[in-house]
């Protein structure tokens, strides 16, 4: 296959090159102030059409991300969206370029991730009466918070209680928690790749759940395999467990 990459010099795009390069892709790295080896990321319309890639795998930021989208549903190019911290506008943009080509975003392309929300569905369907509270911990380079992951973890747990909960994020001064509350808690630091905790507390017991990524190449490896299985799908909206 012929894959495109945007943010192909940042922490994760470049894992994503080097897990393409291994699997024997041919890769278009692109970057706003390209070497001789890459491809001119403002000229994204022009190098897509140039080359017609099998899909463009875009980890940059939101703002930029919803642009490369606009560009890959022009020229009918499948996209694969690692970028987290959009706002419902950004949201809109992606679901506007799925109506032309098959977009595939997930907030965390490690497999784990997926069975690790499996997992807490059922923990907090079986615990109904039990305390949430969810802990991430990433790098200090990154940007959102908290990440893409804690917000669809939140989703999940929100689908499973079947009920709004009131995001509690951080807590200070003086009250009680209240029953409908999930605590969401921030921490960055050093060169952590990413690490989710649910935790679940009650009946003088506790149950904690917890996804650690040791490298970033799990993320790369997944958007590599997302990639791969999005050739020939029709437009639309794809979350990575439609394709595992
Ligand atoms: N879904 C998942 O599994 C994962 C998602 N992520 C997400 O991926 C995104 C990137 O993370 P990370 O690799 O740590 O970030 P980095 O900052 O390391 O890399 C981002 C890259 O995007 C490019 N970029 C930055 N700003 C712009 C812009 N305005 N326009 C075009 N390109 C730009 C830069 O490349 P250059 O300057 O060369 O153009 C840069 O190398 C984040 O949103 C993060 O949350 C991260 C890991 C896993
Ligand atoms: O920025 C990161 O590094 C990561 N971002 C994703 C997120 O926001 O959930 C996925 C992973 O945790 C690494």
């Amino acid at each position: 296959m012929k894959v495109a990459v945007a943010g192909a010099t940042g922490r994760t795009g470049s894992e994503i090159v080097a897990e393409l390069r291994e699997r024997d892709h041919d890769v278009l790295a692109l970057s706003r102030d390209p070497t001789d080896d890459q491809r001119d990321l403002d000229d994204l319309a022009a190098v897509l059409t140039e080359t017609d890639p099998d899909a463009l795998i875009d980890f940059t930021v939101p703002e930029a991300t919803v642009e490369h989208a606009a560009v890959a549903a022009e020229t009918g190019v499948p996209l694969v969206v690692g970028t987290t911290g959009f706002d419902d506008d950004g949201f809109a943009a992606l679901a506007d370029a799925a109506r032309e080509i098959p977009v595939l975003r997930a907030s965390n392309f490690a497999r784990g991730v997926h069975a690790l929300r499996d997992i807490v569905q059922a923990g907090v369907e079986a615990l109904p009466e039990y305390d949430v509270e969810l802990t991430e911990t990433h790098h200090n380079g990154k940007r959102d918070a908290p990440s893409g992951t804690a917000l669809t973890l939140l989703d999940d747990i929100e689908d499973a209680r079947e009920t709004e909960l009131d995001r509690t994020h951080g807590r200070e001064g003086e009250h009680e928690r209240a029953p409908e509350e999930v605590g969401v808690h921030v921490r960055r630091a050093g060169n952590v790749r990413g690490e989710h905790e649910v935790l679940l507390a009650g009946n003088d017991e506790v149950v904690t759940l917890t996804h650690r990524a040791e490298s970033r190449r799990v993320f790369a490896a997944g958007a590599v395999d997302a990639a791969e299985a999005l050739a020939g799908r029709p437009a639309g909206e794809y979350d990575f467990p439609d394709v595992l």
